[in-house]
């Protein structure tokens, strides 16, 4: 029986104490121990040698590896969707038709978020008695308003959008593989800034409850090609689109095969409805006065609506690249550059995209063994916006503290690091809009509110940042990028290709 008063002495190990050889131990057994302790030592070198040659082999086979980082909806998926744009031009065109289901529900969810605002100025009406809420949403000239305070004709609007709630599970059920239980992530309610929530977080049960009202669901799918494959199981992903004439232009009626998709039929049906609330006065004046600013929201499609819900719909290269769909997990994506892409043709690329929120961040440490370069992606437009896994924080100094672990992090002392500040062109227009950066950020203090001192004070903070958290001295990359926008990612990425390989072929000469 074990001693249960046991108290271990100072110098009590009990793992040594575990493996220690029996003390009655016969000269017979003693020896075929030791053989098998060296059995085995025997078995460990020669997988640590083959790892060692493995990992040398791979260097002189050109291969690089490349980590993409950074929080939610940073630009990650989207960063890697360009590479395969500009390097496997091929394969990134016959995939573009399965992105239909992507878009399809990008738009519904933005149909939805503007019925459930419209939901909270009916209950803030009925609920206050008609008098004047915080946000003044009651106030709003509403036409000839009907009992719930909408007018008759935005309550027909609701009504015929309906099915647009059917959609949305079928699309769910498309894109999700099954037995994916994980597969739908609760964000906050959209477009709501950190001084907005703390309003918000002052409010009464009712306005809480408003809030509840904006919820969606965020779909997910693991990164890889099974949801590709889920989609086109689904009957849609007739890619025969077809390739060397191919511009990446949109598709226009005519060109592309029409194919049965009852999503894409009811969205079609519903274009004018769609079209009529996007415009709607009323509509726009409840999402300013709500902070929701639908154009910004990743996947916004509905001032391209007639196109995207035509019939006949393929999306176009800046489709895909401004689709939203959230990545968890971690995976590697494998290619060789494909001939036409270039002088680095040959060189087997391994591009590594993980999920970028808090509960995703833990998987992403056992790749940081072994990779050449990482692109680090801080979305500097989200100076004003919170986490979507935590709204107590601020996006804008969660990639600051994300930059710092990663500059100081040891096991990447001699890891290239790249910096892109995303997501410029939505700093832009939100700085020309008004909102003024120096209220969130005080250290900003009397600078110009545009997008270059913007990004130049950014460019400056993060290169301080780099070079005094760094183990060891290395070179800063610092790019302001956009990278929905084509034209200006290709020749960033080109540079990061050209750094990465160089760097790369001076590793492999080391050897
Ligand atoms: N306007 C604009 N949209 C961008 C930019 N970068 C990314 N986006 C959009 O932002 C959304 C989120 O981008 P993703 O690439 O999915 O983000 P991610 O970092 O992979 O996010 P997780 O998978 O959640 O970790 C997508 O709809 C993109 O199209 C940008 O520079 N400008
Ligand atoms: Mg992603």
């Amino acid at each position: 029986m074990p001693n249960m008063n046991y108290k271990p002495s100072g110098d009590f190990d009990p793992l040594e104490e575990a493996i220690r050889p029996p003390l009655d131990e016969t000269e017979r057994e003693r020896s075929q121990r030791v053989a098998q302790e060296a059995e085995a030592k025997r078995i460990s070198n020669a997988i640590d040698e083959s790892l060692r040659l493995e990992r040398q082999d791979r260097k002189k086979r050109r291969v690089v590896r490349l980590l993409l980082l950074g929080q939610s909806e940073s630009g990650k998926s989207t960063t890697l969707r360009h590479f395969q744009r500009l390097y496997t031009p091929n394969a990134f065109r016959e995939e573009r038709v399965l992105w239909r289901s992507v878009i399809q529900l990008n738009i519904v969810r933005s149909v939805h978020t503007m019925i459930d605002a419209l939901s909270g100025v009916r209950r803030q009406h009925i609920d206050s008695g008609g008098e004047e809420s915080e946000d003044g949403l009651t106030t709003l000239n509403n036409g000839a308003a009907g009992h719930s305070g909408l007018s008759q004709e935005l309550e027909f609007l609701k009504m015929r959008l309906t099915p647009l709630r059917h959609i949305e599970q079928l699309l769910i059920a498309k894109l999700v593989p099954p037995g994916e239980d994980e597969a739908l992530a609760l964000p906050p309610p959209p477009g709501i800034s950190p001084s907005a929530s703390s309003t918000y977080g002052h409010r009464s049960q009712r306005s809480r409850s408003d809030e509840r009202a904006f919820r969606g669901q965020e779909v997910f799918v693991r990164p890889g090609t099974r949801w590709k494959g889920s989609v086109n199981r689904g009957g849609m992903g007739n890619g025969q689109q077809h390739d060397e004439e191919d511009d990446g232009r949109p598709s226009s009626e005519g060109d592309a095969p029409e194919t049965r998709d009852e999503a894409q039929e009811v969205l079609a049906a519903c274009c004018q409805d769609i079209t009529t609330l996007w415009n709607d006065r009323f509509v726009r004046e409840v999402l300013k006065r709500r902070k929701i600013r639908l154009e910004e929201f990743p996947g916004f499609f509905l001032n391209d609506i007639e196109r995207v819900t035509a019939l006949k719909y393929i999306p176009s290269d800046d489709d895909v690249l401004r689709a939203r769909l959230k990545t968890v997990g971690v995976s590697e994506y494998r290619f060789e550059m494909e001939a036409a892409a270039g002088r680095e043709s040959g060189t087997e690329w391994r591009i590594i995209d993980v999920g970028g929120s808090r509960s995703q961040r833990a998987t992403w440490i056992p790749f940081f063994d072994d990779v050449d370069a990482i692109i680090f992606l801080a979305p500097i437009s989200g100076f004003d916006q919170v986490l979507a896994e935590d709204r107590s924080v601020n996006r804008l100094e969660d990639s600051v503290l994300l930059w710092k672990s990663i500059c100081a992090n040891k096991l990447l002392a001699n890891v290239e690091l790249v910096l892109f500040l995303n997501k410029c062109d939505i700093m832009e227009a939100k700085l020309r809009s008004g909102v003024r950066l120096s209220k969130y950020v005080r250290s900003y203090g009397e600078r110009a509110n545009d997008l270059e001192s913007a990004s130049k004070y950014f460019r400056s903070k993060f290169s301080a940042i780099h070079r005094e958290y760094s183990p060891l001295p290395r070179k800063f990359y610092g790019f302001c990028t956009s990278v929905t926008d084509t034209s200006t990612t290709a020749g960033i990425l080109a540079s990061v290709r050209d750094m990465v390989v160089r760097r790369h072929l001076k590793q492999s000469r080391l050897l």
